[in-house]
């Protein structure tokens, strides 16, 4: 409802009409913005000026109801409080100003007040970066990294670790004066080409004068003066610029805190948590409770590093002088205190002793590294071996793949039952394999598979828990007797003084001084045979002394290493010894070699189950001991990778020309040659009596004829066609009829054979 009113009075308004506006309302609520002349002049009480006539306004304006009216209010209200923000935050903003202003204020004059000690802290970082700098370069002139390899192998005993740093060290200097030689014949190539020309255009310039000369010269000698002067510039830049840089840099490489100058920082290392230095050696030897220990420590005593804590391989290295009256034994005796004192498990812990008895070694792994296993073995899926460089055997306690030795090395390999004995043996005979020329006969002395995948590459093969297992493993340690006398004999006439087995006579097919690995699984039940023992344990312990010249070698495996089960002679010769989790000290030293558990190299501590596949090995390396992760090639559970491998053996075999060498001698008693047999017994005899010929095979191979009755006999014979004829009323069996027997057999395969005699593998 809208309605025209008269001149207004803001005093007299009637109750219903609250608020009254110009229709044209230009006032506006917003502070400093200009009313409506109608609005704000001329309705003020000025109007009522006597000299002005009074104009009646008309205002449009609407009546409100409460409703409406409280509404209004209520925008009015919070238009004012928008403003009041709006002010306050011109005044927040006016002081933060301020603010900011006091802080540069303050801000400068604390830097000023700190320059001099800023400057001191910019120069240190200046001095610190130019004596790495000093320090690097040095370490590059004389080959520090190297030579300090050289001097920790030197100290580890690593003998091929010295060879490869020194030839590395030989082998960069050679580069180094070639890289300086040919950048002095550079120079001088460059001085001798552009010398001439600057000494010609030097001298022309000083004889004439540039209106003198040719046009053309004188524009060459014009942009040879602008490029001079453009390098004039540039050099007087780079002389201010230069020593800024340099300066700027040096405070850079000094602020840096990586590893450059050795002695300055610790080498950096990712497990910071596993970190072992000597503060810490010191203090857990401090309290391993042994007397004159504790007591040097209690004087002020100071142990000597002879070797500081090293970074080696996958954990911490040291070597420290003992203090008197204290052995490198009784530390190793200790070694569960020392462990926990270090935050390590046993396993993780190794004190040995070092070259003397009171020197001990000690080497601590990084937490929780032993525990992942190998990994795959590397020659798994390609490759090939020259075993006369190793196998791939295992990862050593520093991470480094362990290149086992078969050549010249026999092995005793121990431990409880289901450590990993067999695994590591089949991952020896697999590296083996994979050399064309080496020959392998494998006995396990009971009912296991382990090496079955290996048959068509081996040249004897037995396995099962009867004697004839025993009696063929035999045979083969007198054969190989055998052929060790005559190795000696065409080694003898090779050139050479003396002659060696090598690479290259091995790779000679008709000398056969190929490697000849001879595996027995289980041997202590070939050792403690009741019939073939003895012989077995003789003829095993002479192979070992002396088989190795001839690359003929054995790899022994056991369950049980103790004097009765292993001749003492074998465990005293072998040069090879890995322990798997033992029993006790016994089995430990029987595997090791004596004394070994005393100077802390101890199989006992490996746990069964938990550290399957990890060993101890002495011989293996040039240190004096190992803890071998041994790689895991698996044959087992419907698992096999082993007959892929044994698969790519035979096809090198077959891409050298080479056949397996077949020596395979009656595996079972169906494959033993009766005829043959027969025809050995008799001899020379014409002809000999039943009873005579059945005794004299008894004796020739117990094991096959042994419980032949005259039935077995007689059934023998007539499948052989050999008839028993009748003499002086014996019955006898006549050479002839033998003779005639094996001919008529052997016939057709004779006539079959016009290809000549095959290659065997190494022979
Ligand atoms: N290097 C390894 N890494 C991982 N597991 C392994 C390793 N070696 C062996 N094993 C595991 O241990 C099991 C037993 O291994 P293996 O048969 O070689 O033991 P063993 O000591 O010869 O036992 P036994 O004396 O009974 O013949 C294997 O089946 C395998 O599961």
């Amino acid at each position: 409802m809208s309605t025209a009113l008269g001149t207004p009075d803001p005093h007299e308004q009637p109750d219903n009409v609250r608020h009254l506006r110009p229709v044209t309302d230009t006032v506006t609520d917003a502070p400093g913005r200009q009313s409506s002349p109608e609005a704000a002049g001329d309705a003020s009480p000025a109007a009522g000026h006597p000299s002005l006539a009074v104009e009646p306004k008309v205002f449009d304006g609407q009546v409100l109801t409460p409703e409406q009216s409280a509404e209004v209010d209520r925008r009015l209200a919070r238009q004012a409080l928008q403003r009041s923000a709006a002010a306050a935050g011109r005044v927040v903003r006016v002081i933060a100003e301020s603010d900011r202003t006091a802080r540069l204020k303050a801000v400068t004059s604390y830097r000023l007040r700190h320059a001099p000690r800023d400057v001191a802290t910019l120069l240190g970082y200046s001095v610190r970066g130019h004596w790495r700098w000093a320090v690097k370069g040095w370490n590059w002139l004389t080959y520090a990294d190297l030579r300090s390899d050289v001097r920790n192998a030197r100290l580890a005993g690593d003998a091929e670790a010295r060879r490869t740093a020194q030839q590395m060290i030989r082998d960069d200097a050679r580069a180094r004066w070639a890289r300086l030689a040919a950048v002095v014949r550079r120079a001088a190539v460059t001085g001798a080409a552009v010398g001439p020309v600057a000494a010609v255009l030097v001298t022309v310039n000083a004889l004439l004068e540039r209106h003198e000369m040719w046009t053309w010269l004188a524009e060459v000698y014009g942009v040879l003066d602008v490029i001079g002067n453009v390098l004039r510039w540039l050099l007087t830049v780079l002389l201010v610029a230069f020593p800024v840089g340099v300066l700027v840099a040096s405070v850079f490489e000094g602020r840096d805190k990586t590893p450059g100058a050795g002695f300055l920082v610790r080498p950096d290392r990712d497990d910071a948590d596993s970190w072992i230095d000597e503060r810490m050696i010191t203090a857990a030897l401090a309290h391993l409770g042994i007397g004159p220990l504790a007591k040097f420590f209690k004087d002020g005593g100071q142990l000597t590093y002879t070797v500081p804590a090293r970074v080696d391989g996958d954990g911490t290295y040291a070597q420290i002088k003992l203090p008197m009256g204290v052995t490198a034994d009784m530390v190793a005796a200790q070694r569960g205190k020392l462990a926990a004192n270090l935050g390590r498990s046993s396993l993780e812990t190794w004190p040995t002793k070092g070259d003397e008895d009171g020197v001990l070694d000690l080497w601590v792994a990084d937490k929780g590294k032993l525990a992942g296993g190998a990994g795959e073995w590397p020659l798994l899926a390609d490759g090939s071996v020259d075993v006369f460089e190793g196998v791939p055997f295992g990862l050593t306690q520093r991470g480094t793949v362990i290149n086992a030795m078969l050549f010249e090395s026999n092995w005793l390999i121990g431990g409880r039952p289901g450590q990993g004995k067999s695994a590591a043996m089949r991952t020896l005979l697999l590296g083996a394999s994979l050399d064309p020329t080496v020959e392998l006969w494998t006995f396990v002395m009971g009912e296991s598979p382990d090496f079955e995948p290996f048959r068509p590459r081996l040249s004897r093969y037995a396995m099962g828990m009867d004697d004839t297992v025993a009696e063929q493993a035999l045979q083969a340690l007198r054969d190989a007797l055998a052929e060790m006398e005559r190795r000696g004999k065409v080694l003898g006439e090779q050139p050479g003084k003396p002659p060696k087995t090598s690479r290259k006579l091995a790779d000679k097919p008709g000398l056969g001084l190929h490697l000849l690995v001879l595996a027995i699984d289980e041997v202590h039940e070939l050792f403690q045979h009741k019939t073939y023992g003895a012989e077995a344990a003789e003829l095993a312990v002479r192979l070992i002394k002396r088989g190795r010249k001839y690359g003929i070698v054995l790899v022994l495996a056991t369950q049980s290493p103790t004097k009765e089960s292993i001749p003492r002679e074998v465990t005293r010769n072998v040069s090879c010894g890995v322990a798997f989790a033992v029993a006790d000290h016994v089995a430990n030293d029987g595997l090791l070699g004596a004394g070994k558990y005393k100077a802390g190299i101890r199989a006992t501590d490996l746990r069964m189950k938990t550290d399957r596949g990890t060993c101890v090995a002495v011989g293996i390396t040039d240190n004096v001991f190992e803890l071998v992760r041994t790689f895991y090639v698996p044959f087992e559970d419907g698992r096999d990778e082993v007959t892929p491998v044994i698969a790519r053996a035979l096809r090198l075999i077959e891409e050298t020309g080479r056949t397996v060498a077949d020596h395979t001698t009656d595996t079972t008693p169906d494959e033993v040659d009766h005829l043959a047999d027969m025809a050995a017994v008799i001899g020379d005899d014409k002809r000999v009596r039943t009873a005579v010929l059945l005794r004299r095979l008894v004796e020739h191979n117990h094991g096959e004829y042994g419980d032949w009755t005259f039935q077995d006999l007689k059934a023998a014979l007539d499948t052989a066609r050999v008839p028993v004829r009748k003499s002086d009323g014996n019955s006898v069996v006549r050479a002839e009829d033998v003779a005639t027997a094996i001919t008529e057999r052997d016939e057709p395969a004779e006539s079959d054979d016009d290809t000549g005699p095959a290659v065997t593998a190494g022979i």
